[in-house]
């Protein structure tokens, strides 16, 4: 409540700038923009784009990326990481904290799956996203040029080929390159080194706190 007063003060130093209501939000739930800690991290907030798996911009105005402090110094931790083996590389974040508004719509978009499969994609919203807490982050390796690296698939690809615990099948059986799968597990090795976590269905998402505690730490962000 006080960083949300503060805000509407411009205390917090985007005085001269219009906070979008999700941004306002998560100030005032005392989360933090990850570029103020680090302005060396890539942004582009895939959901406040078109250029997503809804072909929806359900973000707006929203093009900063948000987490919970904690989860924001692990995301600092890592970044600094990728810079001792790869100098000229940054992390970019496709996405950070996201309220669950934004899951029930994604939610609703993977009716078509079976329940199982569907939450290997998008979590539930009734058990809850690790974003709806400020506490996951999906993101990628930029290379010197600002181009992401070869993953093997784009953000948000729905199949197996997206998956780490079938890596050594795909290798094997020529879907995936050496390259890609080195490429992934630089990503994950600076991840996992800085404290998150990977989960076995997507290269691109990491979680700094278990669901449970971070249900019961923060709560929400509706
Ligand atoms: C939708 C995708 N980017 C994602 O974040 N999936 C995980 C499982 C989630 O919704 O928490
Ligand atoms: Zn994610």
């Amino acid at each position: 409540m006080i960083a949300g007063v503060l805000a509407t003060l411009g205390v917090t130093g985007y005085a001269q700038t219009k906070l979008s209501p999700f941004e306002r939000k998560f100030i005032e739930r005392g989360l933090v923009d990850v570029q103020k800690l680090d302005p060396t991290l890539k942004v582009e907030l895939k959901y406040s784009t078109t250029d997503n798996f809804i072909k929806e911009d359900v973000y707006g105005d929203l093009e900063r990326a948000y987490l919970q402090p904690m989860a924001a110094e692990k995301l600092v931790k890592a970044n600094k990481f990728l810079k001792q083996e790869k100098p000229d590389y940054t992390l970019l974040v496709y996405d950070g904290a996201r309220p669950r508004s934004v899951t029930k719509i994604f939610w609703k978009r993977m009716s078509h799956l079976p329940y199982n499969r569907r939450e290997d994609f998008v979590a539930d919203p009734a058990r809850g996203s690790i974003h709806n807490f400020g506490c996951a982050v999906d993101l990628t390796i930029a290379d010197e040029k600002g181009q992401p690296l070869d993953m093997g698939t784009i953000f948000d690809f729905f199949g197996e080929l997206a998956e780490p615990r079938r890596e050594a099948a795909m290798l094997k059986a020529g879907k995936l390159t050496k390259q890609q799968l080195e490429n992934r597990k630089l990503l994950r090795r600076v991840m996992v080194k800085a404290g998150y976590t990977s989960i076995q269905t997507e290269w691109w998402h990491y979680n700094a706190m278990s669901r449970e505690r971070a249900k019961a730490t923060y709560g929400f962000i509706e």
